[in-house]
């Protein structure tokens, strides 16, 4: 069955299918100024974008065997064109397949690049980072640039930025992406809601966009879709999102972006690999379920990324995660590129994480595991039985403050499904309009969920830790921790649901007794990102069984007087060092060296259940 495949370089303005036309005569398209790295594909093999995939008699020979790794020094100034020369398997695609245009309606002149402009309305207020300190370790640490002219990404990538309204990169991406594009493995750790996707997303784009010639297996009548860059993340909807994202990156550059995810038919899935698939974003289960179905082969992988990587490495995913990576098909590290992305990343988790990274740079953007100054936290003591009253009095108190008609979108975390459905029906019946999301719903339920609580029509999303990492939604202007989680980092990602892209959230928790394990580690938090910590709170953390030295699942650990200075492991570790520790700890900005982060406590978390 000859499955629709789309172009991806045709214009978007008619979805109506129109007759074959002879295709537009190649553009000349100047080599890459900065592209010389012994990766790149030489002039011979160079295929313009628009004439890619055009004939399979011009594929490469088939191989097995990995291509070389990006080469570095991919930085320079844009000239203008995109190199390389990619297939991304399946069916040829017709000329008359339209792309959809992943920004909406958008068919208006591209804005031109604009001087960056403190004033202008960049969706993000770069204010906010001025003074964040950042701490990059490794060995020849590429330099950060200030701009994305500075970066060479290819003018339909480069496009797709301005169609974006991104002006200027964040910090974490001035310092990830020219890392990334030098070809070095990276284990980053950024706050909240401070631009990781794209940090990951577009150095992937334009190595595909322009790297050397793709070699994919090509087994007669094989239905084995081998993406060239795996994006791995926790959850449905988090893959959702970074499908969305991924897709508008890639908008008109020729790379093909599926995404695999459970509860969902596969069916759909498996047609989307067919018509090819250069980035394949996925859950975990459902990806062992394709690879063992042989419908995706990871033979081709150049990159591979791990979005909340220590939730990924976790206990309950890191037997999946490690079956998947070490014990398929794919290039093994050193020959793939690793990129791994959090805002949290204990210890015990970086060692882990080790494993899958070849000399790796490690990247702390503001402090490792802290959150953001920009989410105003307060904790308040509630007894387990008034929670609910307590909880109806914040949403009178937090009204649409434009609309006091309207309710401000409050995001409301609780800890098992039970609680949840529980939660939201009382709501209901007390005429708050409340839905809800968690590992119970089916994923209809769950996608309707989110899509009403985004759109405000449900302003309240009653959720468990499902919806805790990763999830981008505008406008939450309260997190409200009903029930308080048993580790801290599960606390840093939830709260990290307001407060984003420089924007500013309030988030209330809920403290009694039974959270008394927590005392310690919420304090040394919010004393880290410097909020007011109340007395009474102080004095919990102070009591010697309360000082998160025994308590749960707190994963940071180390009882008394530490830190959560963002540190690379490797500092602490005694193997550090060896052959040329001295080249490690270029630091930049501020960071404090007294952090004592890492080591035990973390343990017996098991599999939690609301996870896909
Ligand atoms: N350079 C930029 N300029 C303006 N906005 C940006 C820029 N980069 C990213 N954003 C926006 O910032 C928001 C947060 O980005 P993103 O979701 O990637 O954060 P994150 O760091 O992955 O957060 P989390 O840790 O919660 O997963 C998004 O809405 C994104 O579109």
């Amino acid at each position: 069955m000859a499955a629709p495949s789309r172009t991806s370089w045709a214009d978007v303005a008619d979805a109506e299918p129109a007759p074959p036309a002879p295709p537009p005569a190649p553009a000349p398209v100047p080599a890459p100024a900065a592209s010389n790295g012994p990766a790149r594909a030489d002039r011979s093999s160079y295929v313009p974008p628009h004439l890619r995939n055009r004939s399979s008699a011009a594929a490469p020979p088939a191989s097995s065997a990995p291509p070389p790794r990006a080469a570095p020094s991919l930085l320079g100034r844009h000239t203008g064109g995109v190199g390389g020369r990619f297939a991304s398997g399946g069916a040829p695609p017709r000329r008359w397949d339209r792309e959809p245009n992943p920004f909406g309606n958008e068919e208006e002149a591209l804005p031109e690049p604009v001087p960056f402009d403190e004033h202008q309305n960049t969706g993000i207020n770069f204010d906010a980072y001025e003074d964040i300190p950042v701490e990059t370790s490794g060995r020849e640490v590429p330099p950060a640039v200030g701009t994305f002219a500075e970066i060479d990404l290819g003018a339909a990538l480069n496009d797709n930025i301005r169609r974006c309204k991104y002006v200027r990169p964040t910090p974490v991406q001035r310092h990830a992406i020219p890392i990334s594009l030098a070809g070095r493995d990276l284990m980053a750790c950024a706050q909240t809601g401070s631009g990781k996707t794209a940090a990951f997303c577009f150095p992937i784009i334009s190595g595909i966009m322009r790297g050397p010639p793709v070699q994919r297996p090509q087994r007669s009548g094989s239905r084995t879709a081998c993406p060239l860059a795996l994006i791995l993340s926790p959850t449905r909807e988090l893959s959702m999102q970074i499908h969305e994202e991924a897709k508008k990156f890639s908008y008109q550059t020729g790379v093909k972006v599926v995404v695999a995810y459970g509860g969902a038919p596969i069916t759909q899935q498996l047609r989307d690999l067919e018509r090819g698939v250069d980035i394949l974003v996925a859950t975990p289960g459902r990806l062992v379920d394709l690879l063992e179905r042989a419908r995706v082969s990871l033979q081709s992988i150049r990159y591979l990324a791990l979005d909340e990587a220590d939730r990924m490495l976790d206990m309950g995913f890191e037997p999946q995660v490690r079956r998947i990576v070490e014990q398929m098909d794919m290039p093994p590290r050193g020959v793939r590129q690793t990129l791994l992305f959090s805002a949290t990343f204990p210890g015990e988790i970086q060692r882990m994480a080790s494993d899958f990274l070849e000399n790796y740079i490690f990247l702390a953007v503001g402090r490792v595991g802290s959150s953001t100054e920009l989410i105003a936290q307060r904790v308040e003591f509630v007894q387990e039985a008034d929670k609910r009253s307590h909880l109806m009095d914040l949403l009178h108190a937090h009204r649409d403050s434009a609309d006091q008609a309207k309710q401000a979108l409050t995001l409301v975390f609780v800890e098992t499904k039970r609680g949840a459905d529980s939660l939201e029906n009382w709501l209901c019946t007390n005429g708050f309009p409340a839905t809800s999301i968690h590992g119970d719903r089916n994923q209809q339920e769950r996608e309707y969920a989110l899509r009403s609580f985004k759109s405000g029509q449900t302003p309240i999303l009653v959720a468990t830790d499902v919806a805790a990492r990763g999830l981008d939604i505008p406008h939450v202007a309260h997190v409200v921790n009903f029930d308080l989680p048993n580790d801290i980092d599960d606390y840093v990602h939830r709260i990290g649901r307001t407060g984003r892209a420089g924007k500013s959230g309030l988030a209330t928790a809920f403290f009694n007794d039974n959270n008394s394990s927590m005392a310690k580690s919420l304090a040394d938090l919010m004393t880290e990102s410097n909020q007011e910590v109340p007395a009474w709170l102080t004095r919990y953390a102070a009591r010697p069984s309360y000082g998160g030295g025994g308590g749960g699942r707190n994963r940071r650990g180390g009882g008394g007087g530490s830190r959560f200075g963002g540190r690379d492991f490797r500092k602490e570790s005694s193997s550090f060092g060896k052959g040329g520790g001295a080249d490690y700890g270029g630091s930049s900005g501020g960071y404090g060296g007294s952090s004592t982060y890492g080591g035990g406590g973390y343990g017996g978390a098991g599999a939690p259940s609301a996870w896909d």
